[in-house]
């Protein structure tokens, strides 16, 4: 078996079973690449191929729709079909004659004896290559952009409703160009020497524009390296790292992190505290496994105190006023995270956004009685659906009026208002949601 045929095996098994059984593409990747064993090159050609394929699922299909004349009748074609047209269409690298030829062979593997799919596929992807791209008309703004962005047509048509076709346009575009590699220098580390080691390693550090602790890598595998495996540094996302910088720290906190794992806010809570502790609850107990990992690493474990619990119990299991500072970082719909995990978006519906607001609004209800005079509450989503961001905060402070907005400074980003909203095209981190609530005084 050739390398290069060995890595779209791997890509094919696994969109198999992510597009026909609805498997999670991280899982069955991983799955697939555990046994085969691919080199590092044949490993990224499959990343490529996998997660390039599922982001763009409905602009590939809208490519091959008109060119079916038959019905498929084996499972693993039109996978087959969508990762020979994302090779065509979005691999200038690799000659369309290397694509058809290791489409055959895939055709000849996947196939039943006697099978006709490799004549079937060879018809379609020859047709595609004499046809070429197409896209509906652009009179159409919600189609267009469905099928030009790959993005399901509620979605287009929800983001539309919220900021206007350019806006939309520019969002989406955004969430199709490659994610930026970010890094957290440890609050325990010296930013400067971290910065000068990254560089002498060929990673070409430069400051976030948004946060004051985050690092933008040229490019990725900074986990095999000592600085991330000795802790003076994390992979975070620049948004993402500015919900804790939302508070402000004295050192000497007893901090609530209801939604923890897998504790990336948590470490970083921990590296502000001197004396004070945090405290990492999650609802599934198994991910709490990874909170640990990540405080021992980042050499903050003995600050960490792990906890499995539904959130919407918390003030069960604590007292009034225990904590000085707590952190909802709720679990949410990820439209901020499309751009690293493409099939989010064909995942959730309209109806997500309303069914995780009652979640998200049900935690804040529950933990809000646990904090003392002069704390702070800091509310954060990775998502950027008004129902779950803007709306939740408004229910909240209907139902608790002892509870005001605060305005903050969140690393390089002010929020006079005390929300923050960071769009996907803004400065090309994950879309992310902030909000500060202060105890009215
Ligand atoms: C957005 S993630 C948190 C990410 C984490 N704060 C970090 O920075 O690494 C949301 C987490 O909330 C957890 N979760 C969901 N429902 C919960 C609940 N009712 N109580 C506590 N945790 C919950 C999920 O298991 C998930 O790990």
């Amino acid at each position: 078996m050739s390398a290069l045929k060995s890595a779209r095996s791997v890509a094919l098994s696994t969109l198999i079973r992510v597009l026909c059984s609805g498997s999670y593409s991280n899982i069955s990747f991983n799955n697939s690449l555990r046994e085969a064993k691919l080199t590092q090159a044949d490993q990224n050609l499959a990343t490529r191929i996998v997660y390039g394929t599922i982001q763009e699922k409905i602009y590939l299909e809208y490519q091959l729709h008109d060119l079916l004349k038959t019905e498929l009748k084996e499972d693993y074609l039109w996978p087959l079909l969508l990762l020979s047209a994302y090779q065509i269409l979005f691999m200038d690298s690799i000659p369309a004659r290397a694509v058809l030829n290791e489409a055959n062979k895939l055709a000849k593997e996947y196939g039943k004896r006697h099978s006709a799919g490799f004549k079937i596929v060879n018809g379609i992807l020859r047709a595609l290559l004499r046809r070429g791209p197409i896209l509906p008309n652009e009179k159409d703004k919600t189609l267009y952009l469905s099928v030009k962005e790959s993005t399901p047509k509620w979605l287009v048509q929800y983001l539309i409703s919220h900021w206007g076709e350019d806006r939309t346009a520019a969002i989406l575009a955004s969430i199709n160009k490659p994610s930026k590699n970010t890094v957290r220098v440890s609050g325990l580390a010296d930013y400067n020497s971290v910065k000068e080691e990254l560089s002498n390693l060929g990673f070409l550090p430069a400051d976030s524009q948004i946060a004051s602790d985050e690092l933008v890598l040229a490019h990725g595998g900074i986990f095999k390296t000592a600085l991330f495996k000795q802790g003076r540094l994390t992979i975070q996302d620049e948004a993402a790292s500015l919900a804790v910088s939302a508070f402000a720290f004295n050192g000497n906190e007893e901090v609530l992190d209801a939604c923890s794992a897998p504790g990336g806010k948590t470490v970083q809570i921990a590296e502000k505290l001197k004396q004070g502790h945090v405290t990492a609850l999650d609802i599934h107990e198994n991910k709490l496994r990874l909170v640990k990992e990540n405080a021992s690493r980042m050499h903050v474990a003995s600050k960490v105190i792990v906890k499995p619990l539904d959130a919407r119990k918390a003030d069960q299991e604590f007292k009034k006023e225990q904590f000085n500072k707590i952190l909802v970082d709720a679990p949410c719909s990820g439209l901020g995270l499309i751009r690293r995990k493409p099939e989010i978006r064909y995942t959730k519906t309209l109806n997500d956004l309303t069914k995780l607001q009652q979640i998200q609004l049900n935690i804040l209800d529950h933990v809000s009685s646990l904090i003392s005079q002069g704390g702070e509450l800091v509310y954060s989503t990775c998502t950027i659906s008004q129902e779950e961001d803007e709306d939740v905060v408004k229910a909240f402070l209907k139902r608790h009026d002892e509870y005001e907005l605060q305005p903050f400074t969140a690393g390089k980003l002010k929020a006079p208002k005390g929300m923050l909203k960071i769009l996907p095209d803004s400065y090309g981190s994950d879309g992310f949601f902030i909000a500060k609530f202060k105890l009215r005084g």
